[in-house]
């Protein structure tokens, strides 16, 4: 039997057979009897459980700090976008179940795509890579380098962090909560609508998602119509790895985003361009839905003359035409002093050729733009520019070589929309100064990239400029770090993700205070009739804050509580 039949036929024997849950929706009646709650952390002990492993077998996992998700009643059959009930019942019950039936529980990703390298080898052909392939004609290694790596790795980084991350976050403390708990909880939102971009389709995607699972919410994951193949692979396969109930695949162009989007989701996670985040966002204010946007823009990239410019324009060459262009930080143009525009263009011909050989319409490492429509946008860009590398095409095969561009002007086609796609437009600028003001006077952008061997350089881009992200002497490397928020400012997006960002922008950070219903002296002071001497007292307990160590805390607390309900109790009485 195929993993995936072993795993649906487990699967519904777990539903009926099983009296509590493995897969998050699935809690029962019974739930209590096998998770102890904990009031105080808010959370659950599981004591007995099982979980998907590696598409095997139901395993028992150790008892443990987690994970019960969420106390939902799944009556049967899959949620589709029409069915509105159902949308709003899931919504409703993500509501936090004060018996805590709802923690993130990392075990599920034990499924996930991208869990498994198995899922996308090299060498082994496979549904995912045959449609990404015809969509965007990336090869099997290109997809795992650009796509499914990330996944691999933000996965199973949620698998190692998830119980820090969704552990109580103690914080600092007033010297008038001294004695009380204090901290942030992190709870999941409920259901988060995740629209995903056609570019990068797994990456952005899937990725929301692993945060969307690991906080503990529903997701209801709505891949790009645009490309057409990958969005029908992912609505097939997904339901094989993870539960469809809870995740899932609603597929469909810009009516059917529409009819959900006038749905009441939690958090609604979108994609692409600005023009639809503008969309988007005001679908969200209706229900006063929070938003995260990743969205695009015009990134510059400023070559300094003081920099080993062979080497520039190799990492720019490989940031500018990896995916044929169609990379939401792909360095959109170039400045650079008048002196050094030759070498550049020289420089990224050479990598052009290193790349792609000197036909890259036949070079498997070369990808094709999505579709007709982008093919005859991007085309329309070169009208008023002057071709000094590539121009060739080939419109039924949406092949456009990579091209650059010389001379350009700030008012030419180019230069109005991002231009995602393989044209590198190079600007000339006299000095550092007039690439700071060129840069500030347009959108703020999702990436700034400098190629600079000068520190000040590098300081200055940063002090006198703003972007999502900024990247010295290299081309998009920066997605790949997990720990660094990604995402855009102004009209490059609002809100970040990937790792433990990807957690807390799909988290309530609940604020937490608990108290003991002792020690009531203490808080005379902030009772009624108030006094200037009882403002004093105020003013000295809530300014202070306390950053002791922790003997220093208990010393300071006895201290204090013996202190304050001696001079308290004489005084105000
Ligand atoms: N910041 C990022 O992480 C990131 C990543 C990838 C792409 N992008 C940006 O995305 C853009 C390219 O993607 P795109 O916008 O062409 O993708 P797209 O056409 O696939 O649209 C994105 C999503 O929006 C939906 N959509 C489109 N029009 C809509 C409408 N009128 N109402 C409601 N929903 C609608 C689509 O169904 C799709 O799921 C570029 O600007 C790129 O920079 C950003
Ligand atoms: O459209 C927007 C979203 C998708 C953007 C995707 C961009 C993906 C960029 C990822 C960069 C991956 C870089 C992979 C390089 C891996 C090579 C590892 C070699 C280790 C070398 C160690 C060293 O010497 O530094």
């Amino acid at each position: 039997m195929v993993a995936h039949e072993k795993q649906s036929s487990l699967r519904s024997k777990q539903k009926t057979d099983v009296t509590f849950g493995t897969l998050p929706c699935q809690a029962n009646a019974n739930f209590k009897s096998v998770f102890s709650f904990d009031p105080v952390r808010g959370c659950c002990e599981q004591t007995q459980a099982r979980v998907w492993v590696e598409g095997e077998a139901w395993n028992p996992i150790p008892a443990g700090r987690a994970s019960c998700g969420w106390d939902l009643t799944v009556e049967g059959g899959c949620l589709c976008a029409a069915d509105k009930d159902q949308l709003q019942r899931r919504r409703l019950s993500g509501c936090p179940d004060r018996e805590g039936s709802q923690r993130p529980n990392a075990d599920i990703f034990k499924g996930c795509p991208g869990s498994s390298r198995r899922w996308l080898e090299p060498g082994r052909p496979s549904k995912q890579a045959d449609a990404i392939k015809k969509d965007l004609n990336k090869s099997d290694v290109g997809t795992q380098l650009y796509e499914t790596l990330g996944l691999e790795g933000e996965i199973s980084l949620a698998i190692r962090k998830l119980k820090d991350w969704a552990a109580p976050r103690p914080v600092e403390k007033n010297l008038l909560t001294l004695s009380d708990t204090v901290y942030i909880q992190p709870e999941p939102l409920g259901v988060v609508l995740i629209i995903g971009a056609w570019n990068y389709p797994w990456a952005v995607t899937i990725q929301p998602l692993i945060g969307a699972i690991a906080a503990g919410n529903a997701a209801v994951v709505k891949p790009s119509e645009v490309c057409v193949h990958t969005a029908k692979v992912m609505e097939d396969l997904l339901p094989y790895y993870i539960d469809k109930e809870l995740y899932p695949v609603v597929t469909g162009g810009v009516s059917e985003t529409q009819e959900l989007l006038r749905q009441r989701f939690d958090h609604i996670f979108y994609t692409g361009n600005s023009m639809v985040g503008k969309v988007i966002m005001e679908a969200a204010a209706k229900h006063l839905t929070p938003v995260t946007l990743e969205l695009g823009g015009k990134s510059p990239c400023y070559i300094d003359k003081n920099c080993d410019i062979s080497i520039a324009c190799r990492r720019v060459a490989w940031g500018k035409y990896t995916n044929c262009g169609q990379t939401c930080i792909a360095p959109d143009y170039v400045l650079c002093d008048p002196s050094i525009q030759d070498q550049v263009i020289e420089e990224v011909k050479k990598s052009i050729k290193e790349f792609y050989t000197e036909k890259p319409n036949t070079c498997p490492d070369y990808g094709r733009i999505i579709n007709q429509r982008h093919f005859k946008r991007i085309m329309a860009m070169l009208d008023d520019s002057t071709i000094a590398v590539g121009g060739d095409n080939n419109e039924s095969d949406c092949y456009i070589a990579p091209t650059v561009l010389k001379d350009v002007k700030p008012e030419s086609k180019v230069m109005q929309e991002e231009i995602f796609g393989p044209l590198l437009p190079i600007l000339t600028i006299s000095s550092l100064d007039e690439a700071i003001k060129f840069i500030n006077r347009r959108e703020k952008p999702l990436a700034l990239y400098v190629f600079t061997a000068d520190d000040k350089v590098i300081n200055r881009m940063r002090d006198e400029t703003s972007s999502g992200g900024l990247l010295a002497n290299d081309c998009l490397v920066h997605y790949s770090v997990s720990s660094l928020p990604f995402g855009g400012v102004g009209n490059s997006g609002m809100g970040c993700y990937h790792g433990k960002h990807t957690f807390d922008q799909l988290s309530h950070l609940r604020s937490c205070l608990i108290k003991k219903l002792n020690m009531e002296g203490v808080n005379s002071m902030r009772y009624p009739p108030h006094t200037a001497k009882k403002l004093g007292w105020a003013r000295f307990f809530i300014l202070k804050t306390a950053d002791l160590g922790w003997i220093g805390k208990v010393a300071l607390l006895a201290v204090l509580v013996v202190a304050a309900a001696a001079v308290l109790q004489k005084y105000l009485q």
